[in-house]
C-alpha cells in the first residue's frame, strides 16, 4: 500500500502540484491521468525519491520514504520497479543482459541464478526466444516488454510505469496493458501508471486519479469516469475521444 499525503511542489514561483493525497493498494493497477504539464510525471518523481516535494508524506506500508532513516529509505526503493518512459533499455546489451542488469547492480547472487531469474522474467512477458537479440532489433513493443521484464527481476513490491503506451499501436497497447495489469495481479504489486491513453483507462483504471493543474480535482474508477460531473474531467475525455477518433 502506498499513502501519500498532501504532497506540494513549486518550481521557482510555478506551483505545480498544490496538495495531492491518496491511497494506493497491492494488487490494484491505479492510473495517474491529467492533460499535458498536469504534474503527472513530477508527482511520480516525487514517490520515487528523484524529486524532493516541498511538503508531505509518502509513506510505502507505513513507513515514511521522505523522512524515515537512510537505510528504510534504501530498502523502500529496493522493493521499487520502474518502466520508464520510452522503456530506457541500454542499446549496446543483449535483452537478457538488460533485464539481469539489476541483479548485477544489487544482488550477489551467483551467475547461474542471476540468469534463471532474467530468464523466468522474459519468460513472463513472453520473450524468452529473444534473449540474444539487441533492443535495435526488437520492436516498440518488444521493448516495452524488456522494460516490464526488467522492472519486475527484483520482485518489486511497488511498480511505477510512465506512459507505458507511449509510441504503441493501439492494439499493442492494450497487451502491454493487459500484461501490467495481470502481473500487478499475479504478484499483488502495487502499481501506478501515468497514461492518457483512454482505451487504458477503460480496460485497466481500478483506481483512477485525474490531475488538473496540480489539483487531484477526481477519484474513481474505470465504471465511475464517465458519469462525472466534473467539468475538466469531462472535457479531457472528450478531448481523448476526439483524438482516438480522428487516429482511426
Ligand atoms: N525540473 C523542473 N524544473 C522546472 N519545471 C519543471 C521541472 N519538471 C517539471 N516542470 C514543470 O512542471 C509542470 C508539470 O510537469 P509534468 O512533467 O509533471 O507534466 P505531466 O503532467 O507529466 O505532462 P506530460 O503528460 O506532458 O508528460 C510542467 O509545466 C513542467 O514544465
Amino acid at each position: 500500500m502506498i499513502d501519500i499525503r498532501n504532497i506540494t511542489k513549486s518550481f521557482g514561483d510555478r506551483q505545480v502540484l498544490a496538495g495531492i493525497s491518496g491511497t494506493f493498494k497491492p494488487g490494484d493497477t491505479s492510473l495517474i491521468i491529467g492533460g499535458s504539464g498536469t504534474g503527472k510525471s513530477v508527482l511520480l518523481k516525487c514517490m520515487i525519491g528523484l524529486i524532493k516535494p516541498d511538503s508531505g508524506e509518502v509513506l510505502y506500508d507505513n513507513r515514511n520514504f521522505l523522512s524515515g532513516d537512510i537505510n528504510e529509505q534504501k530498502a523502500i526503493r529496493r522493493e521499487m520497479g520502474v518502466l520508464f518512459q520510452g522503456s530506457a533499455l541500454f542499446d549496446s546489451k543483449t535483452v537478457l543482459e538488460n533485464v539481469r542488469f539489476p541483479l548485477d547492480m544489487l544482488t550477489d547472487q551467483s551467475e547461474s541464478e542471476k540468469l534463471d531469474r532474467a530468464q523466468e522474467c522474459l519468460k513472463r512477458v513472453g520473450l524468452d526466444k529473444a534473449t540474444d537479440r539487441m533492443p535495435s532489433e526488437i520492436s516498440g513493443g518488444m521493448k516495452k516488454r524488456v522494460g516490464i521484464a526488467r522492472a519486475i527481476v527484483l520482485n518489486p513490491k511497488y511498480l511505477f510505469c510512465d506512459e507505458p503506451n507511449s509510441g504503441l499501436d493501439p492494439l499493442t497497447s492494450i497487451k502491454i496493458d493487459q500484461l501490467i495489469s495481470e502481473i500487478t495481479d499475479e504478484f499483488k504489486i502495487t502499481t501506478i501508471v501515468i497514461t492518457h491513453d483512454m482505451n487504458s483507462m477503460m480496460e485497466i483504471g481500478e483506481k483512477i486519479m485525474f490531475l488538473y493543474q496540480g489539483h487531484k480535482l477526481w477519484e474513481g474508477n474505470s465504471n465511475t469516469i464517465t458519469q462525472s460531473d466534473v467539468k475538466e474531467l469531462n472535457e479531457f475525455i472528450y478531448a481523448n475521444k476526439l483524438l482516438r477518433e480522428a487516429e482511426k
